[in-house]
């Protein structure tokens, strides 16, 4: 079933959620909530994208929304603890919201900062987590080939699980991959997968060991299935620093996936000081609930943004709508 325009707007609320710390540049996370026949879903693409690359984050919105959620393999997922670029000093404060879990991606590679800021960072989450600890690290495309080597090299004592996206496109993936192969850090690829078609891109390139997915740029859980049906690397499905909604998302896409063998990104409602439940989608023994969390229409008014924000959004919702609608009938 495909709702009209009309139903999204008469359903929708935007609403900006403020973070504890700064995390990719942004200190609130702006969102529409919408309230389909299956649930409350999401929508929102980071403000930055243009109408084509959120037009796949609305289909991703309608999914959620509008079509029944596949057959869960569990009922409650894994997932790691998401430590910001902030000084050594902080990460046991950060860590502490994340409680039971075994696993940490840290950000590196933090525009101003240093290597020494990387390794002082990840030595401290080593010191928090134990040796049994799992850590990735994630550089966001920010090293060129020669920094992501030195770079791996200098942390590949802290024993890393993988290195999320250490440059920037495929070929770079694949060059750093080649390099770093004897040293026993898998890559992973996270910006280089945004599109439907970018899986089997990488996948054909030999570009990664581990592919993550994020459930609505990849314009929902189906659409996700479907690649996770068709690529053989392991998948860590990771949140767009969504609401709590937008994790539930994310979690029953991780849930329907046969071999999950990796934690899940999924931890970061953490990352807010406010939510759009009374319940939010938080780690607990190191894991979330696979549910659809029931939305408070009183946080949603104290969440709500301005006029002109409320505007922003909707008149984006219809311009990817409209997208959507050409694709589709393609
Ligand atoms: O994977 C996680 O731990 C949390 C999700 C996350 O890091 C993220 C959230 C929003 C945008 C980009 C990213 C990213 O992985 O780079
Ligand atoms: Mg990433």
């Amino acid at each position: 079933m495909q709702p009209e325009l009309a139903d999204l707007l008469a359903n929708a609320r935007v609403v900006a959620l403020p973070m504890r710390t700064r995390f990719r540049g942004i200190t609130v996370r702006e969102a529409v909530l919408i309230e389909g026949p299956e649930g409350w879903t999401e929508f929102s693409p980071f403000v930055e994208y243009d109408d084509r690359e959120a037009a796949a984050w609305l289909r991703g919105a309608i999914d959620f929304g509008w079509r029944p959620t596949p057959p869960l393999e569990r009922s409650t997922i894994r997932v790691n603890a998401t430590v910001p670029a902030v000084p050594a000093g902080e990460v046991p404060d950060v860590l502490a919201r994340y409680p039971g879990c075994r696993t940490a991606k840290v950000k590196v590679a933090e525009p101003g900062q240093s290597l020494a800021d990387d390794i002082a960072r990840v030595r401290a989450v080593r010191q928090v987590l134990g040796p049994e600890g799992r850590i990735r690290i994630d550089a966001n495309t920010l090293w060129n080939v020669d920094e992501a080597e030195h770079a791996i090299h200098a942390l590949a004592e802290f024993d890393l699980e993988y290195v999320e996206q250490p440059c920037a496109t495929i070929e770079e993936l694949a060059e750093i991959r080649r390099r770093t192969k004897y040293m026993g850090v898998p890559i992973a690829a996270d910006e280089s997968v945004r599109k439907a078609t970018d899986p089997l891109a990488v996948a054909n390139a030999r570009a990664a060991d581990v592919l993550i997915l994020k459930a609505q740029p990849l314009g929902g859980i189906h659409s996700a299935l479907r690649i996770v049906a068709e690529v053989e690397l392991p998948v860590v499905v990771s949140s767009a620093l969504d609401t709590s909604v937008g994790i539930a998302m994310g979690a029953h896409l991780a849930a329907a996936i046969p071999a999950l063998d990796f934690d899940c990104g999924l931890g970061t409602a953490a990352m807010f000081t406010d939510d759009v439940t009374d319940e939010p989608l938080l780690p607990v023994d190191g894991e979330i609930a696979v549910a659809r969390p029931v939305v408070n229409g009183r946080r949603l008014d104290a969440l709500a943004v301005d006029g002109e924000r409320q505007r922003w959004w909707l008149d984006r919702v219809a311009r990817c709508f409209h997208i959507v609608e050409r694709a589709e009938a393609l």
